[in-house]
């Protein structure tokens, strides 16, 4: 997002005490290629209480979907999740049956996507659509259905929904038709919703709307996930912000404090190519190198040969995501040691 630099932070935020709604322990997930293995999530943990939001941050390929697709179980063939649990109000999201989890995805849990044709059938009306979800869910019968689905248009500030419910996706702009992909995750009034980069694919305006949508969503009591790239984004409205790379957790803190002072490397280096933070009397620096082949990761610390701060050979193991201060964890042990 390049726009909104004046925003406020954590927009929505509040009191982050309340008890988890998800506690994400030691996700691995792997994708068979060949005879390899590629280690596309490798041990990711973090919690979310209800009302809050968390950003996850990383480079292209460093596993953000791949965590969120786990957690819903919605995965390529090729891929199995080797281990962790997930804890969704009392139940391990990845120890429930199939038939189980079709009751929590799009219920309990809705997602929504880059781009909203991802998500919804263009061979049917959004009046179908809407219906159709809310009965499957058993939220509400037919008769009822139709006024709810009109209700969410209208929340997510559709004009005209009472005739907008007739048309189908493609004769919406790219902007409505985020909005009713919105419209259509919240029917189920869902406990977290998972935004996997909802405004890249639409204009700095629309961007804005989308998000103060998703604002609203969050004082409502929802949870939210939101993978971004853009950290212009996370610091609009998100709590907290994990970094990910290479499949792993390498900082987790409140937004504020991690956007303020950085202390991961690789976090201080996604924070100084960031063009959407950057200041600009200062050149954008860009990470040297690119992200590891996870086929061919190095030892230790995926990040060290990138870093300028490595040293071996105590970079050369394995580090682990710990606390550095208040709600603050870091996987680096130069960084715990200064
Ligand atoms: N179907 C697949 N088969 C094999 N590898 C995959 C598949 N999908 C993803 N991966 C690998 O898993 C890793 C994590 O991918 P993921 O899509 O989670 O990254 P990301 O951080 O969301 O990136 P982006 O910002 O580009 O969406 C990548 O290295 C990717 O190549």
């Amino acid at each position: 997002m390049t726009a909104p630099t004046s925003a406020p932070t954590n927009v929505g935020g509040k009191a982050g005490d309340s008890e988890p709604l998800l506690s994400l322990r030691g996700l691995r997930t792997h994708f068979v290629r060949g005879r390899e293995t590629l280690p596309a999530v490798e041990g990711v943990s973090f919690d979310l209480a209800p009302g809050r939001a968390l950003a996850i941050v990383g480079e292209s390929g460093s596993g953000k979907t791949v965590t969120v697709r786990s957690l819903l179980r919605l995965l390529p063939r090729s891929a199995r999740i080797v281990g962790g649990e997930a804890y969704f109000r009392g139940r391990d999201l990845l120890a429930l049956s199939e038939r189980e989890m079709r009751r929590v995805r799009g219920r309990e849990i809705a997602m929504v996507f880059q781009n909203a044709m991802e998500a919804m059938n263009p061979t049917l009306t959004l009046e179908r659509q809407l219906t159709e979800h809310l009965v499957w869910h058993g939220v509400c019968g037919r008769a009822e259905a139709r006024e709810r689905a009109i209700r969410a248009l209208a929340d997510v500030g559709i004009p005209e929904p009472e005739r907008r419910i007739r048309t189908y996706p493609f004769q919406l702009s790219g902007g409505m038709r985020q909005r009713a992909m919105i419209a259509m995750a919240m029917l189920t009034e869902p406990a977290l919703l998972i935004a996997d980069e909802p405004t890249t694919a639409v204009d700095v305006t629309v961007q804005r709307q989308i998000l103060d949508l998703l604002v609203k969503v969050k004082e409502r009591g929802t949870g939210i996930i939101l993978i971004t790239h853009d950290l212009g984004v996370a610091r609009y409205f998100c709590d907290d912000i994990v970094v990910m790379y290479a499949g792993r957790v390498v900082e987790r803190a409140p937004t504020q404090d991690l956007l303020d002072d950085p202390r991961h490397p690789y976090s201080v280096g996604l924070l100084d190519s960031s063009v959407e933070l950057g200041d600009r009397n200062r050149p954008l620096t860009p990470i040297p190198g690119s992200p590891p082949d996870l086929a061919r990761l190095p030892e230790g610390c995926p990040f060290h040969p990138r870093c300028s701060m490595a040293e071996r050979p105590a970079c050369l193991s394995p580090q682990e995501l710990l606390p550095i201060g208040e709600g603050r964890q870091v996987a680096c042990w130069k960084v715990r040691e200064r």
